[in-house]
């Protein structure tokens, strides 16, 4: 299957990520947030991410957004390592090729400037902007036209305070687009919508994948958007990668017995994963470098000793589908 789409743009290979736990002691104990997690992105194509919170997700995000560094693994950028992307110039030009669209759409936009000015900024700052006033207002309108803010002239005029959430979600993406992005990562980018924007801003990313031929990362909580806007999709539990493949396929066939318990327990797009699963939480342990086994483990109705003592491999159930799972090998 990856012969037919090419390339990756972006390639996470066997990613671990530790934190310290504590900035005050002195042995600094760490904790291991992510742990061996790979994946591909391609153009016109989205990966969803989906696990509770605190399984790793924003962390995978941030990473290749080049807000933190590896513990070790790499990730690629059209073949390149990211770590050798150092210089000034480089960085610009892999900051303008991956963007990232935050949970918050307020957070991310300054309530001292009109939506115009949003606009064009990323505009000058990539040096796509036109020298000439006229037609920087028509590249402004035109952007806004693209995102589904109209009248443009209009909004453009406003500022963010003056709009909803999902409006200010959409003056987000017409920034990406503003700066030509090939990579756009979206953090929960409608978990603080009304449920009834939801669909909107999602539709517009969708069609942002292939008309702009983006490839998307999409971290969310709920699996049933996941399936809305995706390909593929990667399960995370405790900073691995349980699951991932084709979406529908994971969906319609859960293998692991974790994505099992995600899937029945969220018949309901609506619903998050953090309400459904409440009193079913069972054991989340904190995974350190010096944790073993696997990590679902304490919670997994099919655990054996062997679970506990080693991870487990990856087993390769199709072409586009994998588990992490002893039931499988
Ligand atoms: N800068 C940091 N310093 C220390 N620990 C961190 C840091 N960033 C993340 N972590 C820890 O790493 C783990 C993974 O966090 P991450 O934010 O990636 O999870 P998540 O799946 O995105 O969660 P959520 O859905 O709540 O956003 C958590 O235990 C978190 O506390």
């Amino acid at each position: 299957m990856t012969k037919e789409l090419g390339q990756p743009i972006v390639e996470g290979k066997n990613l671990v990520k530790d934190f310290p736990i504590s900035s005050n002691a002195l042995n600094k104990p760490m904790m291991r947030a992510l742990n061996d997690v790979s994946f591909k992105l391609y153009k016109s194509r989205g990966l969803s991410v989906v696990g509770e919170s605190g399984s790793g997700k924003s962390t995978s995000a941030k990473m290749i957004a080049k807000m933190y560094a590896p513990t070790s693994g790499s990730i690629e950028y059209k073949g390149r390592d990211i770590a050798t992307i150092t210089k000034k110039n480089d960085l610009m030009t892999y900051r303008e090729g991956v963007q990232m669209v935050w949970q918050d759409p307020f957070g991310s936009l300054n309530p001292t400037h009109t939506i115009f000015h949003h606009i064009a900024r990323p505009l000058h700052i990539h040096k796509k902007a036109s020298s000439n006033p006229k037609e920087l207002e028509e590249q402004v309108y035109d952007l806004l036209n693209q995102v589904g803010l109209t009248p443009p002239k209009e909004t453009a005029r406003k500022y963010p305070h003056q709009l909803s959430g999902g409006q200010r979600q959409r003056v987000n993406l017409a920034r990406n687009i503003a700066v030509g992005a090939e990579v756009v990562l979206a953090d929960e980018p409608t978990s603080m919508l009304d449920v009834s924007i939801r669909a909107g801003v999602l539709n517009l990313m969708e069609e942002m994948k292939f008309e702009k031929e983006m490839a998307l990362l999409y971290i969310t909580h709920d699996i049933a958007t996941a399936r809305y806007i995706a390909e593929d999709l990667a399960v995370m539990y405790v900073g691995h990668m349980v699951e991932w493949g084709d979406c529908e396929e994971i969906i319609h066939r859960p293998q692991h017995p974790y994505t099992r318990l995600l899937v029945s327990a969220v018949p309901d797009p609506s619903k998050s994963i953090h309400t459904e699963l409440e009193g079913n939480k069972g054991e989340i342990p904190l995974w350190t470098p010096d944790s073993v086994g696997c990590p679902f483990a304490g919670r997994c109705l099919h655990a054996t000793e062997k679970c506990r003592e080693a991870l487990p491999p990856v087993t390769k159930l199709a072409d586009n589908h994998f588990v992490r799972c002893y039931l499988f090998e």
